[in-house]
């Protein structure tokens, strides 16, 4: 299988964590339900292909993403992984029940930097949302567990336009406050460019929430996930969330379409020098695998010419 020549640059990490989150936010949106054991099979072979780190599915409210309505089977079905950490979605306390009851280990809150998209996504403002988080990051930590913070719409948002960068920070700061341990800024619609993410990470670090804090989590509508990356890890940020195969999106967000690719994101990785652990080879046969049984083909580059190089070896 070709690889990029390996060619590292200055000023990168040597290491970045890939925060897979295909499972969760890959599958949330697609309209005919996945069976439960190709989810549980997905998982599987994520972990297998070196991800050390795997949203599995979401406790919200099941009429809200029935998608992933079997969150507790799917679950009890995934055999853990050695190493392997396998957060999930929390919005309510509810949520929180229902993940503790199963012995979760790491949760994620998704709060808004926007009031429309909290009231779309949440079904209320962002004051009632961040009082909704308040009582699951404390109940959550006192249990022991690790809690991420998402934040959706921050470089633009399909109701309000542009979202102005002190509002991102301030909203981001208020989940921060409740006590989690990360922040991943999402780019829920994929319209941010490389210098808007210098310099939203830029007025992060001026409000004294420094990249080790941050995580990112773009989406490729546009095309610009991996040089909105490049921007990240050049601004000093290690933890990059991606999906298997590119798929991916919000059932709340008008004209949110795939997440990063694992693939394409392992690729520049791998070209920079920068260690992931994953294996490319068993990353991108386990999106071919799913995109079979999606029905249609990836949307990853990297996916498409490593399916295209091995049909030709085969021919
Ligand atoms: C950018 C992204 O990708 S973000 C991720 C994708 N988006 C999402 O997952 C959307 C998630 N949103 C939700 O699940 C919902 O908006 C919620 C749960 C936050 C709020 O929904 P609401 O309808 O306002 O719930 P509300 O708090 O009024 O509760 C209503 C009922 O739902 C139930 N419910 C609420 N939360 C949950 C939960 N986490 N799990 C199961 N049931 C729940 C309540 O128990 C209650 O049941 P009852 O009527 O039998 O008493
Ligand atoms: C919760 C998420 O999935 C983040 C986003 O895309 O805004």
């Amino acid at each position: 299988m070709l690889q990029p020549m390996r060619v590292p640059a200055e000023g990168l990490p040597d290491r970045v964590t890939i925060y897979e989150v295909g499972p969760r936010d890959g599958l949330q949106n697609e309209p005919a339900i996945v069976p439960l054991e190709v989810k549980a099979e997905l998982v599987a072979r994520l972990a297998a292909a070196g991800l050390t780190t795997i949203e599995t599915t979401s406790f919200v409210r099941p009429t809200w993403v029935p998608q992933l309505a079997d969150a507790e089977e799917l679950l009890a079905r995934v055999e853990k992984a050695p190493g392997v950490r396998y957060p999930v979605l929390v919005p309510n306390e509810r949520g929180l029940d229902r993940a503790l009851a199963l012995g979760v280990t790491d949760i994620a809150i998704f709060g808004s930097a926007t009031e429309t998209f909290a009231r779309r996504n949440l079904n209320r403002g962002l004051d009632e949302s961040v009082e909704m988080f308040a009582p699951v990051v404390a109940r959550a930590r006192e249990n022991g567990l690790r809690v991420r913070a998402y934040l959706s719409m921050c470089f633009g948002d399909p109701w309000e336009g542009p979202v102005p960068i002190a509002q991102v920070v301030g909203n981001g700061r208020r989940l921060l406050d409740l006590g989690c341990e990360q922040l991943s800024l999402g780019d829920t619609i994929g319209v941010g460019t490389p210098g808007h993410v210098t310099a939203l990470l830029d007025a992060f670090a001026a409000a004294g929430v420094g990249p080790e804090r941050l995580a990112v989590h773009f989406h490729d509508t546009y095309g610009q996930a991996l040089a909105n990356t490049l921007s990240a890890l050049r601004a000093g940020v290690t933890v990059v969330d991606a999906s298997a195969g590119g798929i991916g999106g919000c059932p709340y967000a008008k004209s949110a379409t795939g997440n990063l690719a694992t693939e394409d994101l392992v690729w520049m990785l791998s070209g920079l020098g920068i260690e992931t652990g994953v294996d490319l080879a068993s990353l991108a046969a386990t999106s071919l695998w799913l995109a079979e049984r999606l029905g249609r083909p990836s949307p990853s580059a990297v996916v498409r010419a490593l399916s295209q190089e091995l049909s030709e070896d085969e021919e």
